[in-house]
């Protein structure tokens, strides 16, 4: 298929992007560069604009006649979220409605959407399935929620197809070594521990120890980025034999505490790492695991890499790979 990936030059949709290629797909990416690198397309097509951009937005639609569009493009950090809503609502919430305007204006009726697990909020029950209430107790989780029903309405009228992915956390790196995750002043826990383990941080912080999980700090389903990518491969898939639209959990069904990420860090490290506990971040649930049942039912899609020590040698790698990505 004609294929366009917006954000594709970020961490997880520049994986997907390789997956997309290497299955025989023509892949343009649309990004602005903001939070991705030029080299992550690895020779795919760029269109370096933002989402913003109707114009640039219109003439790379009616250019390429795309039969799908993959949206990873948008904001991605919690805290940030809560400390400026607007530049979230913003980019995840008014650039899909423009998004979908396009699309419409376009003719193109698929669509794989980049959602979280974030949407939950704070769920009543773990392993949390997709019918759970959408309670997003961040602005990043609602305002991929928003995008998530205009999505949904859209399809319902009979515009569109999706399939709305809600990834769990996602962490490692392309084992082949081509791709990783390389933005500057990460958040996300695996990437500050092989940050830290790779000398470039003095010490990591343990953000709340006092939550009711098993040992007191956040627990959550680490889904390595390869099976990650591989569902959205499969959702296209499903979508172009005819398949209806879908929302589906993305992650393996079981979690890891905070402290239980560290130890494997320090495990494929080979040495202790300083760590340092402090108070709870805003915005964080204590437990997030996934009922993914339903995803490997309807795209028969089986994780291939569901070892968090495999997930942190290859995100430690990457790790050890860079600086050269900067
Ligand atoms: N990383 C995770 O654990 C995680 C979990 C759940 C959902 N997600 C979702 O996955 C998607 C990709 O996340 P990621 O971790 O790869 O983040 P990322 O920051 O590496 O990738 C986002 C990409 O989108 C581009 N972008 C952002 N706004 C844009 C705009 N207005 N116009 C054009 N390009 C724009 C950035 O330059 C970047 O290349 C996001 O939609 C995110 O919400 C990520
Ligand atoms: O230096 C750090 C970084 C993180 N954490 C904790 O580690 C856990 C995981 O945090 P992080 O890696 O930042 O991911 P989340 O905040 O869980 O959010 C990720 O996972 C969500 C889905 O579960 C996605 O929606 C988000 O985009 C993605 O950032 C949380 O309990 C954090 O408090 C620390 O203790 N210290």
């Amino acid at each position: 298929m004609r294929l366009l990936v917006t954000g594709g030059a970020g961490y997880i949709g520049s994986h997907v992007t390789r997956q997309l290629v290497e299955a025989g797909h023509d892949v343009t990416v649309y990004d602005n560069l903001g939070s991705g690198f030029r080299w992550a397309t690895l020779g795919a097509p760029l269109v370096e604009a933002d989402l913003a951009d109707t114009a640039r937005l219109d003439a790379t639609l009616a250019a390429g006649r795309f039969e799908a569009v993959l949206h990873f493009a948008a904001h991605i950090v919690v805290p940030e979220s809560v400390a400026d809503p607007l530049k979230y609502y913003a980019n995840n919430t008014r650039n899909t409605l423009g998004l979908l305007q396009a699309l419409l204006r376009h003719g193109v009726r698929r669509l794989v959407f980049s959602s979280t697990a974030a949407v939950y909020g704070t769920p009543e029950h773990i392993p949390v399935s997709e019918s759970a209430p959408l309670l997003p107790i961040n602005p990043y989780g609602a305002s991929k929620l928003m995008s998530e029903r205009m999505i949904s309405d859209l399809a319902a009228t009979g515009a569109l197809d999706h399939v709305t992915l809600r990834y769990f956390n996602v962490a490692g790196a392309d084992p082949g070594g081509r791709l990783g995750q390389a933005t500057p002043a990460a958040t996300h826990l695996i990437k500050v521990a092989c940050e830290l383990a790779c000398g470039k941080r003095e010490r990591i912080d343990v953000f709340g120890t006092d939550y009711p999980t098993p040992d007191g700090t956040c627990v959550r389903d680490y889904i390595h980025v390869e099976d990650l990518a591989r569902a959205h491969v499969l959702a296209l898939d499903h979508l172009a034999a005819g398949g209806q639209s879908l929302t589906l959990n993305c992650g393996y069904g079981h979690g890891y505490s905070v402290r239980e990420v560290l130890a494997a860090v320090e495990r494929q490290h080979g040495q202790a790492l300083t760590v340092r506990d402090t108070d709870r971040r805003p915005g964080d649930p204590a437990a997030l695991v996934a009922d993914s049942s339903r995803i490997r039912s309807a795209l028969g899609w089986q994780p291939q890499h569901d070892d968090l020590d495999f997930i942190v040698r290859t995100a430690l790698d990457w790790e050890r790979s860079l600086p050269r990505a900067g």
